[in-house]
């Protein structure tokens, strides 16, 4: 998993689960639901950044990066900023990705491994297959400012 390339990672999450449990989402999700809202809206957002933040500690590709960050700032702005991204009420008030990022030469390997404990987070509280891959696919955008491209 970890030299895993982003492409097949990506191309892996939006076809593989989609077409293998995409059937299974009608069961329990509404298609009106927004992805904001199959997220559990800010609390449950707010919770899978909680988990995110103990795999990070344990991920010894990752950790040394967060060394000295502020935990409970970190843990507000990106709960802001999913909320955001999921299309939620929320704005996120945080310093530029690119700016934030800048300075510390993150790796495709590391890249992958924040998107894999994301979405084992989101695993841990149920978000179901398909708002997994919606969210994944709104960080996309996201890559070329975070890996400093
Ligand atoms: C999709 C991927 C990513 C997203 C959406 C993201 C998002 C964010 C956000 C919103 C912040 C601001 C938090 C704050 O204000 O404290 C932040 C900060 C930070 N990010 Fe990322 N990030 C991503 C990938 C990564 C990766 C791969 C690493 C390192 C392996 C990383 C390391 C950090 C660190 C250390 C900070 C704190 C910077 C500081 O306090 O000066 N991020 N990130």
């Amino acid at each position: 998993m970890a030299n895993l390339n982003l492409k097949f990672l990506i191309v892996a999450l939006l076809s593989g689960p989609m077409l293998v449990l995409g059937g299974c989402q009608s069961l329990n999700t509404k298609p009106e639901d927004s992805l904001y809202q199959q997220l559990g809206e800010r609390e449950g957002i707010a919770n899978v950044v909680e988990d995110l933040l103990y795999l990070i500690v344990e991920d010894e590709r990752i950790n040394h990066q967060f060394k000295g960050v502020d935990v409970a700032q970190f843990h507000d702005n990106l709960t802001d900023q999913l909320c955001e991204l999921s299309g939620g009420p929320c704005t996120y008030t945080g310093r530029e990705m690119r700016e934030l990022h800048a300075d510390m030469a993150i790796t495709d390997t590391q890249f992958n491994a924040l998107a894999e404990n994301l979405i084992l987070a989101m695993e841990q509280n149920d978000i179901p297959t398909g708002a997994q891959n919606r969210l994944i696919k709104q960080l996309l955008p996201l890559y070329p400012d975070i890996r400093n491209l």
